[in-house]
């Protein structure tokens, strides 16, 4: 069974003096345990909408999505909320960490929300998950002093912190350098792989999608399989 199934998903926004705009017109997709998917498609062609789905953060119009065969529609919005900090952890372009926290005090803040012993040893698993990210030696650095690859490898040991089974990452390298953004890539895959945890990437930039197991692209409201191209 796979850890996420969507079949024939669609998603419309309404207008206010029009008729509604049509993003997903019926999407296919299922993501086994340990996948590493990329999605690619051009501005607008729903990617977000499309991420925002797969986060359980947005729920489609029509169709049906499944995680771990569990109908997500059938469940209500604090189950859902909860399986979402269970199951997924989210890496951002803007990495949107909290500006007065430190870098510990960023990753923990998931932590907040669970109960017993995560609650507990919040600090412990905060510097662990940031030595995991190369950044021991900036724990108690606040983010606004950090570098932008820095942020980001915060927001990744933020994502992490609670064993996540899905990562989804949108434009994870969209605000870095090249160079920089390779590096995360890099890291992402890692701790992906070492954290036995599905890796699903949303993104423009070709070269950062072909890293992945499958590459697949929104055409016109639908994901096609595309060839994969080296980095
Ligand atoms: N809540 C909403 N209400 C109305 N329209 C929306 C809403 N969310 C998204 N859209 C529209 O849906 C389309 C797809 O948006 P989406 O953000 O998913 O695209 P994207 O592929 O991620 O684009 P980009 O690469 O530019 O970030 C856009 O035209 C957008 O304006």
């Amino acid at each position: 069974m796979p850890l996420l199934h969507l079949r024939g998903v669609t998603r419309q926004f309404a207008t206010i003096d029009g008729p509604a705009l049509q993003i997903l017109k019926g999407v296919d997709l299922d993501v086994a345990a340990h996948d590493r998917v990329s999605i690619v498609g051009r501005s607008g062609s729903g990617k977000s909408t499309l991420l925002n789905i797969l986060g359980l953060i947005d729920q489609p119009t029509t169709g049906i999505v499944e995680l771990d065969g569990e109908p997500v529609a059938l469940m209500g919005g604090r189950m859902r909320d909860r399986l979402r900090g269970a199951t997924v952890g989210f890496v951002f372009q803007q990495f949107n960490l909290i500006e007065g926290l430190t870098a510990a005090e960023n990753v923990a803040v998931p932590l907040h929300y669970g109960a017993g012993r995560r609650y507990w040893q919040r600090h412990r698993l905060a510097s662990e998950m940031l030595d995991r990210v190369g950044l021991s030696h900036r724990i108690h650095t606040k983010a606004t002093h950090l570098s932008g690859g820095e942020q980001q490898r915060v927001a990744i040991a933020r994502a992490l912190v609670r064993s996540p089974r899905l990562i989804l990452a949108d434009e994870p390298t969209g605000a870095l350098d090249i160079e920089t953004g390779g590096r995360i890539m890099d890291l992402l895959d890692e701790v992906a792989v070492d954290a036995g945890a599905a890796l699903v990437t949303i993104t423009h930039d070709v070269a950062v999608a072909a890293r992945a197991r499958r590459m697949l692209r929104i055409v016109d409201g639908r994901l096609e399989a595309t060839e994969q191209v080296a980095a």
